[in-house]
């Protein structure tokens, strides 16, 4: 199916045509400007359109040509300035953004766009005191824009070379919509700079903004203040413990009484950065302070960025074990900045891999593809070169298929009344090793070894072959996962079993495979099966 790399909306004077011709040029792709295709199919200009027929007929064609060129137009494409204002354009925008298209406002410096819009002349909504009228029109349109487009650009003070590169970067960027029933639709972002949306992400609300990190990613929550502090926030750096030990009720309450101290409330926000440990904390921070406020999530590892920021399941842990305190409390956005994953070491990004695998394994066996595809190179991940590396794109997309898994299950079920367990595959005896090694091992190493586990106690209960537990094996280890763990017990691993959320009463549930892309629920399997396959991952 043909539909426009980007669509351009934005006030009269914004540099619509300008900056749309530019990208286009930079991207190698076909420029379109609704305004002309208008006046070659009305074979007049668009002045004397209005003169001959007035403006409801004008925005009937507008309507028309605009329809057709967002099914059958592959490159840039620019509206007119009032086009968004028409309901059936406004239907046929959200439908391309449904479908993944970038609606882009273009938001120039008011004073300058009016400049530039009166400058021409030949505009027939500007016809009288054209300033007001531009005024009336900017007051009128701007809130609509601003709904109508999943994109924002600003501009202000920039060369049309410099706009058209900063729009480029932001079309480039992927993004997964987050809906549901019971959920605030929000946007995960997936680009290089897509930090740069934080301000547009928060929204205009919060005043103050505490910025949750650890401190391996500093380098990264600098970048992320600059931009709070240029918006106009109060930002505040909270440093927390590293990895699990940030995942603590004392780390928490420590949390919440310097968000009392520094008078947060419910209209202020939180910025969780960094790996999933951190964003599960800075959710449950949010999900908790004055029984909820705004947060967003700035990803920094593979695993945060595929899985944990997504979704809102938020927590901390107890000495009894994984996550078994928190809340579903979903973000306002996440924004997967690929530039963060230039810091990132190796075996981190590896074990964000487990988490990859295992949506492969329940949902997508395209990720299952592109491992096979690619194992060599990712495994060989170095974040010193990763930008200038063709793995960028091939990262890019792992990240957006499994985000993809992710928000399938969650808009669907946000609170895990069934559908959500799926991803949870891997996961009652991932959590147990996790639990048992005092938290030494990485979570998607621990999910690495809980997916052979899984997939074991399938075959022996006969839903899946031989083959197919060996490629389980075979797809984890080539990419440089765990598929064993000998270093405990089987009473204490049983034990941590039971308390893991999907249990009932004295009952164990596991999620198992089918096939590929089709987990089951299993419900109080026999206990010698469940032991069986776990002497299986101890070879
Ligand atoms: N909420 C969810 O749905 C969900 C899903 C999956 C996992 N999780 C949770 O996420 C956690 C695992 O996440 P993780 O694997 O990111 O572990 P992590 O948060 O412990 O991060 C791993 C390490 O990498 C560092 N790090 C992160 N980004 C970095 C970067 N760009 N540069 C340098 N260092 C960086 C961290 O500071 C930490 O030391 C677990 O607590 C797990 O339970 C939650
Ligand atoms: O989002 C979910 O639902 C998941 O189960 C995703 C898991 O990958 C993730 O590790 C999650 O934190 C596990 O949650 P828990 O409920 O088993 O603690």
């Amino acid at each position: 199916m043909r539909r426009p790399v980007a669509v351009i909306i934005g006030m009269m004077g914004a540099g619509k045509t300008r900056v749309g011709k530019e990208v286009a040029r930079m991207m190698n792709l076909p420029f379109a400007d609704a305004d002309n295709e208008i006046e070659h199919d009305a074979g007049m200009r668009i002045p004397e359109y209005f003169e001959k027929y007035g403006e409801p007929e004008f925005r009937e064609l507008e309507s028309d040509v605009v329809l057709d060129m967002l099914e059958d137009f592959d490159g840039i494409f620019s509206l007119g300035g009032g086009a968004p204002m028409t309901p059936s354009i406004q239907e046929g925008l959200a439908r391309y953004v449904a479908s993944g298209g970038k609606v882009v406002y273009l938001m120039a410096d008011p004073e300058e766009a009016m400049e530039r819009a009166n400058r021409g002349g030949g505009r027939p909504m500007l016809n009288g005191d054209a300033n007001m009228r531009w005024k009336k029109l900017y007051k009128e349109r701007d809130p609509v824009f601003r709904r109508v487009a999943n994109v924002h650009v600003g501009t202000r003070g920039q060369s049309p070379q410099a706009a058209a590169r900063k729009l480029m970067e932001m079309i480039d960027q992927r993004i997964v919509h987050v809906t549901g029933s019971t959920i605030e639709p929000y946007d995960v972002r997936i680009g290089e700079g897509v930090m740069g949306q934080l301000a547009q992400v928060l929204g205009s609300k919060p005043v103050k903004v505490a910025l949750i990190h650890t401190q391996p990613v500093q380098r990264h929550s600098d970048r992320a203040r600059t931009l709070l502090r240029q918006a106009g926030y109060d930002a505040y750096d909270i440093i927390i413990p590293d990895a699990e030990a940030g995942k603590t009720i004392e780390v928490a309450n420590g949390i919440w009484q310097r968000l009392g101290d520094e008078g947060f409330t419910r209209s202020d926000a939180i910025v969780g950065l960094g790996g999933g440990a951190a964003t599960d904390l800075a959710g449950f921070v949010a999900a908790t302070w004055m029984r909820g406020i705004r947060y967003v999530n700035c990803p920094t590892s593979l695993l945060a960025m595929v899985d944990a920021s997504t979704g809102g399941k938020t927590g901390i842990n107890t000495p009894q074990g994984k996550n078994l305190v928190g809340s579903f409390y979903t973000p306002a956005g996440v924004l997967a900045d690929l530039k963060s994953l230039t810091s990132l070491p190796n075996d981190i990004f590896i074990e964000g891999l487990g988490e990859v695998v295992k949506s492969g394994f329940i949902m997508d066996p395209e990720i299952l593809q592109i491992l096979e595809d690619y194992a060599d190179e990712l495994r060989a991940f170095d974040g010193s070169t990763f930008l200038d590396s063709d793995l960028k794109d091939v990262v890019a997309e792992l990240i957006e298929h499994t985000v993809s898994v992710k928000a399938y299950h969650v808009s669907a079920d946000l609170k895990e009344a069934g559908l959500r367990e799926f991803l949870n595959y891997g996961h009652t005896l991932g959590h147990a090793i996790e639990k048992l090694e005092h938290f030494r091992w990485r979570h998607g190493n621990a999910v690495a070894v809980g997916c052979v586990y899984a997939a074991e106690l399938s075959h022996l209960l006969g839903y899946i072959d031989q083959d197919l537990v060996d490629y389980h094996r075979s797809l984890l280890g080539s990419l440089g996962l765990p598929t064993s763990w000998n270093n405990g017990t089987w009473d204490d691993v049983l034990a941590l079993m039971h308390r893991d959320k999907k249990a009932r009463g004295n009952k164990l549930r596991f999620v198992v495979l089918d096939r590929i892309g089709h987990p089951i629920h299993l419900e109080d399997p026999p206990a010698d099966a469940v032991e069986e396959a776990f002497r299986r991952i101890q070879q």
